[in-house]
C-alpha cells in the first residue's frame, strides 16, 4: 500500500474530490444493504400472512427510491474519483513530457525511445488505475465488505456468517493470483503483438528491398511465425481469463450451499426466520464484489507502485545541461574560440576529439572535413552545448557557452542536422517551425534561398502540400533543402550545415552556397561535408582524422600541401569528370 502513501500529495491536492467521493461511495454501500433487508421483511410478512397491498406498495416505493438514489450517487462518485485519477494522469504526462523535452542528449543515450514511450503510456495508465480503481477497490472492499459482514453478523446470525465466510478468502486469494498471472501473460501477448506490428511496418517499408533480393517468401514466413506467436500468447491469456468465472461460481456456490444447509438448521431451531435467511443469502451475494475487489486491489496496487517508482526515478533525473552559470541575456554573437583538449561521449572510453583548437571570426565560414567518424558532427554538437566539455572550453564573443542562457544559445544557432526531420504538416508549417510567426513572404524567401521554392510551387498544393509520414514523398535533396529553409528562416547568427548538401546536385549546391554568401553577409556559417566543393569557399577549413586536426587553412593553402585534402579534392574532381563523361557517352 506504499503507493497510496507516495501519492498522498495528490490525494491532498484533490482532497475535495476524494473526500466527497469516498463519503458518497460509503453511502452507496450503506444503501446497497437496504434492499435485502426489505426483501426479508416482505418475506416474513408473507410467511406470517400479514402482507397487505399498502405494505407491499410502501416497500416497493422505498426500494424504488433507493434505486434512484444509488443510481445518482454512483454517477457522482465515479465523476469525483475517476475524474481525479484522470487529472493525475494528465499531470504526470505533462510533467514527463516537459522533462523529456528539457533533457539533454546524454539522457536519450541512457534511455531507449521505446522505453520512454512505455513510461509515458503504460506506466501512467497503471498509476491512474491505482488512483481510480485502486481507491475504489480499497474503499469498497472495506466499507461494503465491512458493512455487509457486520449487518449479517449483528442483525441476522453471527454463527451462520462465520460459516459462510470460510470460502471467501480463497476467492480473494485466487483472484489476486489469477490477476498476477493474467498480467504477466497479457504483457507477453502485448509484446508479441508490438513485435508483429514492427515486423509489418518493417516489411511494408522495406518491401522494395525484399523484392529486389527475392526475399518475399522469407518475409512471409517471418510474418507467419510472429503471427503464430501472437495467437499462442493470446490463447494463454484466454486460458487464465477462463478460470475466473468458474472459480468465482464454485466458491460462491459453496458459500450458498453452506448458507442453505446451516441456515435451514437455524430456521428449524427457531434461531432465525425464513425472511432473515432470505436476507442473509442476498447479503451473501453482496459480498462477492468486495471479495473480488480485495483480490484485485493487490494487483492494481502492485502494478501502480512499480509504475510510479519508474516514473518518479525518471523525473528525478537531473538535467545535466543547465542554466546555472548563465549571466548574459544576450544572443551569442562574436568570434568563436574552440579549445578542446579531449572529449569522450558518456559511457565511452575512446576520445571522440583531441587537441581541437581554432578560432572563427564573426561572419566567417568554417569548413570541417574528414573521413567518416572523424569527429565532424561531434564538434557541431559541442558548439551547441549538447554535451558539456570537461577538458576544454568554447567561447563565443569571449564568453564561455555556459555563460549564455540555453534559450539564447539555441536561438543563436540555425542547425540543419544530418538526420533532419519533417513533421506530418504542410511545407509552410515545416519551414516556419523555428519561427511560427513568420509571414508567407518570409517563408518563401528562405525557400528561395535554399533553392527549393521552384520545386514547391510545382506541387499541386504549393506551400500547403502536406509532407512527412502522412504526406507526399519528397526526394532526399528536397527534404534537405526544406530543412535548410527552416534553419535560415530565423536568420540565426551561426548557421550549421551538417552534411546537409550531400543529396543535392553540384549545381544546386553552388546556387545555395552563393545565396547564403549574399544573404548572410556578416553572419557565421559552419559546414561539414564529404564533398569538398561544399566548403571550398570557406575562410577556414579543418581536416579531421580520428578526432584530431591533421590539416588546417583555406582551400588554396591546403591545395599547396600534399595532404589528405589535396588528394581527396583531386580524387573527387576526377570522379566528377568520369561521371560527366559517362553521361556524355549515354547521350
Ligand atoms: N552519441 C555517441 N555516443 C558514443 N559515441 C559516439 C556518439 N556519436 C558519435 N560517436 C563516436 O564519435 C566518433 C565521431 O563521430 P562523429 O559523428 O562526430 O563523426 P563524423 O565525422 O561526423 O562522421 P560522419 O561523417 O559519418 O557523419 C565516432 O567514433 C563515433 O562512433
Amino acid at each position: 500500500m506504499k503507493v497510496f502513501k507516495d501519492l498522498w500529495w495528490f490525494f491532498k491536492k484533490e482532497k475535495v474530490s476524494y473526500g466527497l467521493g469516498i463519503v458518497v461511495l460509503a453511502l452507496v454501500s450503506l444503501l446497497t444493504l437496504t434492499p435485502p433487508l426489505i426483501v426479508g421483511i416482505i418475506v416474513d410478512h408473507i410467511v406470517d400472512v400479514t402482507l397487505t397491498i399498502n405494505i407491499l406498495l410502501m416497500w416497493v416505493g422505498v426500494l424504488l427510491l433507493i434505486g434512484i438514489l444509488t443510481y445518482g450517487l454512483r454517477f457522482v462518485w465515479r465523476v469525483l474519483i475517476f475524474g481525479a485519477s484522470i487529472r493525475l494522469a494528465r499531470l504526470l504526462r505533462n510533467r514527463l513530457y516537459e522533462h523529456f523535452t528539457n533533457m539533454s542528449h546524454r539522457f536519450y543515450q541512457r534511455h531507449r525511445t521505446g522505453d520512454l514511450m512505455a513510461h509515458a503510456t503504460n506506466d501512467i495508465r497503471a498509476v491512474q488505475m491505482t488512483a481510480g480503481q485502486g481507491v475504489l477497490t480499497l474503499v469498497d472492499s472495506l466499507t461494503m465488505g465491512g458493512f455487509v459482514i457486520i449487518t449479517m453478523a449483528a442483525t441476522i446470525n453471527w454463527k451462520l456468517t462465520l460459516i459462510c465466510l470460510i470460502p471467501m478468502p480463497f476467492m480473494a486469494y485466487l483472484t489476486s493470483y489469477y490477476g498476477t498471472l493474467l498480467h504477466k501473460r497479457f504483457h507477453l501477448a502485448q509484446s508479441a503483438f508490438s513485435q508483429l506490428n514492427d515486423t509489418v511496418q518493417e516489411s511494408v517499408t522495406g518491401v522494395r528491398v525484399a523484392k529486389t533480393f527475392g526475399q518475399e517468401e522469407d518475409e512471409i514466413n517471418r510474418f507467419k511465425d510472429k503471427s503464430n506467436e501472437v495467437v499462442e500468447r493470446n490463447v494463454a491469456v484466454a486460458k487464465i481469463d477462463a478460470l475466473f468465472d468458474p472459480t468465482i461460481s464454485l466458491i460462491v456456490g459453496i458459500s450458498y450451499f453452506l448458507a442453505v444447509v446451516f441456515g435451514a438448521r437455524f430456521v428449524i431451531a427457531d434461531e432465525m426466520t425464513i425472511g432473515q435467511l432470505t436476507s442473509f443469502t442476498l447479503y451473501l451475494g453482496l459480498l462477492i464484489w468486495p471479495m473480488l475487489a480485495f483480490g484485485w486491489l493487490f494487483n492494481i496496487v502492485e502494478r501502480g507502485r512499480a509504475s510510479y517508482d519508474r516514473i518518479s526515478s525518471l523525473l528525478a533525473e537531473k538535467q545535466d545541461i543547465t542554466d546555472d552559470f548563465a549571466k548574459s541575456d544576450n544572443k551569442a554573437t562574436g568570434d568563436i574560440d574552440v579549445s578542446i583538449q579531449k572529449f569522450s561521449y558518456p559511457g565511452s572510453d575512446d576520445y571522440a576529439l583531441q587537441d581541437i583548437e581554432f578560432t572563427l571570426k564573426q561572419g566567417q565560414t568554417l569548413g570541417i572535413v574528414g573521413k567518416t567518424g572523424s569527429g565532424k558532427s561531434t564538434i557541431i554538437r559541442l558548439l551547441q552545448r549538447e554535451y558539456d566539455i570537461e577538458h576544454g572550453v568554447i567561447t563565443i564573443g569571449g564568453k564561455r557557452l555556459e555563460e549564455y542562457k540555453l534559450d539564447d544559445l539555441k536561438a543563436s544557432f540555425g542547425n540543419v542536422p544530418q538526420d533532419h526531420f519533417l513533421f506530418s504538416a504542410t511545407i509552410a508549417d515545416n519551414v516556419a517551425f523555428a519561427k511560427p510567426s513568420a509571414s508567407i513572404k518570409e517563408i518563401m524567401n528562405s525557400c528561395k534561398l535554399a533553392s527549393i521554392h521552384d520545386d514547391i510551387i510545382g506541387f499541386k498544393d504549393g506551400y500547403e502540400t502536406v509532407v512527412g509520414e502522412r504526406g507526399v514523398t519528397l526526394s532526399g535533396g528536397q527534404k534537405q533543402r526544406i530543412a535548410i529553409s527552416r534553419a535560415v528562416l530565423p536568420d540565426p547568427n551561426v548557421l550549421i550545415l551538417d552534411d546537409s548538401l550531400s543529396a543535392v546536385d553540384a549545381k544546386t549546391e553552388e546556387q545555395i552556397l552563393e545565396s547564403l554568401r549574399i544573404n548572410r553577409a556578416g553572419k557565421t556559417t559552419i559546414i561539414t561535408a564529404h564533398r569538398l566543393s561544399a566548403i571550398k569557399h570557406a575562410n577556414l577549413i579543418i581536416v579531421l582524422d580520428e578526432g584530431r586536426i591533421i590539416q588546417r587553412g583555406d582551400h588554396s593553402t591546403l591545395m599547396k600541401g600534399d595532404g589528405w585534402y589535396r588528394r581527396m579534392y583531386e580524387h573527387q574532381q576526377l570522379e566528377e569528370l568520369v561521371e560527366q563523361g559517362g553521361q556524355q557517352d549515354e547521350t
